[in-house]
């Protein structure tokens, strides 16, 4: 839908001071003003023809003698309706230059002249600004392209006709400075598009989404945010504590939000993302993680962003991963049983709605206050195979997956959760290739010397190589192995 402005709308509140400065104008003004500003007010406002005699009437006054009474108010009118646009007398402010460039020949010695007697400051203002008109005239006629450019996009601020984008960017290599003030205008104007979030299970309400379609173009552009011209949301808005973490493709930094207080984790991209392909697939992760809304064992979600070309996303702060790398110790039976529990909680409530990570593993489980959440939702796609599939790290993925086999992608997960405690419990990492690899995909796990066979059993039938006899996340959730857990701990 096109919106249309509301400029005048907004000027009529403004109608007192601009009846002041007709009145001003009227003073001193000729009658061919007066035409030529009726020209206009006639474009301007659903005039009406009362209001044109009674212009007429001034003009004809005028025409008679050139000097109206001093006081001549146009409130004294007793025309209600008299409205008049402040266009009539400004310049639009999407034709002025952000930058007016200035005339090489102003002598700005001038400034220093010690000041003239009253005529002759006069002239000298008249003169510089006789020069600035000038230079201002010339200006805009040789970017007339770019005020075209301009009022088109005024005029269609939604970019529903794309030959505007082309313009633009032809623009963009013709002049910098031009590129610079369309750039601006067109954030000004126009919106990012909304996108369409593939893991709502609403999301074919959207199909006929407006704006992605039709803006399809002004997607890349709009994506690309903010960062280029200096201007960082990121600097402007955290205060940045320190770093927290590294992945493969990010880094996470704690960070003080400076308008709340408040520490988060801001994760951020480590390599620009000049794709617009790309940056679709990093948004994965945002989407996935705002479709799924809050669950305590999931690392809450704020708000993400793009600025030179980078995606940030705005966390909940946690206090750690469950990396191996940094564990101090092994995970007890019964701490591995409060995490198997908790994450087993949040993939019931993921593959509920339809989603699969595809990514876990100890370093995507993050620790805070002794809860553990699922976090690093990169690699998420939707169970029903709609969407492509990018696993996670091998060392966790079971043998089907890496056959490209996607028909249970919810039991992945569950392989991945079995594969994690077995390594978090024994304390060395799992192997990349080779036999040991194997055996672990065909069910062969080494004893876990200390465990309880019920324990054992568990991890075993999640890492049972065939997925359909892996117990879903809901059994898992409901295996009575918790409930036992639990009662003991309350009994110590
Ligand atoms: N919300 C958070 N709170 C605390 N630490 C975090 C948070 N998010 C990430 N981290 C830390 O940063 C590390 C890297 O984050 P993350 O796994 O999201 O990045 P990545 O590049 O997507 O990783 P991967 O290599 O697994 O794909 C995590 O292992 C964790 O240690
Ligand atoms: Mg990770």
């Amino acid at each position: 839908m096109k919106r249309k402005g509301s400029r005048r709308g907004n000027l009529n509140s403004n109608t007192k001071r601009q009846r002041q400065s007709c009145s001003i104008m009227v003073k001193g003004t000729l009658a061919n003003h007066l035409t030529m500003q009726l020209d206009q007010v006639s474009l301007n406002l659903p005039i009406q023809s009362a209001n044109n005699s009674r212009f007429q009437k001034l003009i004809d006054s005028e025409a008679r003698s050139d000097n109206l009474p001093l006081d001549f108010d146009v409130d004294a009118a007793d025309d209600k309706d008299f409205i008049l646009s402040q266009d009539f007398f400004c310049t639009p402010d999407y034709i002025t230059p952000e930058i007016p460039a200035m005339p090489n020949n102003l002598d700005w010695n001038k400034e220093n002249i010690p000041c003239p007697k009253s005529p002759e400051k006069i002239k000298t203002i008249r003169s510089k600004r006789q020069k600035l008109d000038v230079t201002l005239e010339a200006a805009l006629e040789s970017t007339d392209s770019r005020h075209q450019l301009l009022v088109d996009l005024a005029k269609d601020p939604l970019g529903t006709n794309e030959i505007k984008t082309e313009k633009t960017a032809e623009l963009q290599k013709q002049h910098s400075y031009v590129s610079q003030s369309a750039v601006a205008l067109r954030c000004r104007v126009m919106p990012p598009p909304c996108l369409r979030n593939p893991y709502l299970k609403d999301a074919s309400e959207f199909d006929a989404d407006p704006f992605d379609n039709q803006r399809s173009r002004c997607a890349g552009f709009n994506l690309a945010g903010i960062g280029g011209d200096g201007l960082s949301r990121y600097r402007t808005d955290f205060h940045e504590i320190e770093k927290i973490g590294n992945g493969n493709f990010s880094h996470v930094f704690k960070v003080l939000k400076r308008i709340d207080g408040c520490m988060y984790a801001v994760k951020h991209s480590m390599r620009q993302l000049h794709q617009d392909t790309e940056r679709r697939k990093a948004l994965m992760e945002v989407q996935s993680l705002a479709a799924l809304g809050y669950h305590e064992n999931i690392v809450g979600y704020f708000s993400s962003w793009f600025e030179n070309e980078q995606l940030y996303i705005q966390m909940e702060l946690c206090d750690h991963s469950l990396s191996i790398n940094k564990l101090p110790n092994l995970l007890t039976e019964g701490e591995a049983l409060d995490a198997m529990h908790q994450i087993a909680k949040a993939l019931q409530f993921i593959h509920g709605r339809g989603i699969a990570h595809l990514d876990l593993k100890p370093d995507n489980i993050y620790v805070k206050n002794g809860v553990y959440k699922l976090g690093d939702f990169g690699c998420a796609t939707l169970i029903n195979k709609s969407l492509p599939v990018e696993e996670g790290d091998a060392r966790y993925m079971p043998q089907e997956i890496l056959n490209e086999n996607y028909d249970n992608l919810d039991k992945v997960d569950i392989f991945s959760l079995g594969a994690s405690i077995y390594e978090l419990v024994r304390g060395s990492p799992l192997p990349e290739s080779g036999s040991h690899f194997l055996n672990l995909r065909e069910g062969k796990l080494a004893l876990l010397p200390g465990h309880s066979l019920q324990f054992q059993n568990l991890i075993k039938v999640m890492m049972d190589a065939d997925p359909v006899r892996r117990p879903s996340a809901k059994d898992l959730v409901e295996n009575p192995i918790f409930d036992r857990h639990q009662r003991s701990g309350k009994n110590k």
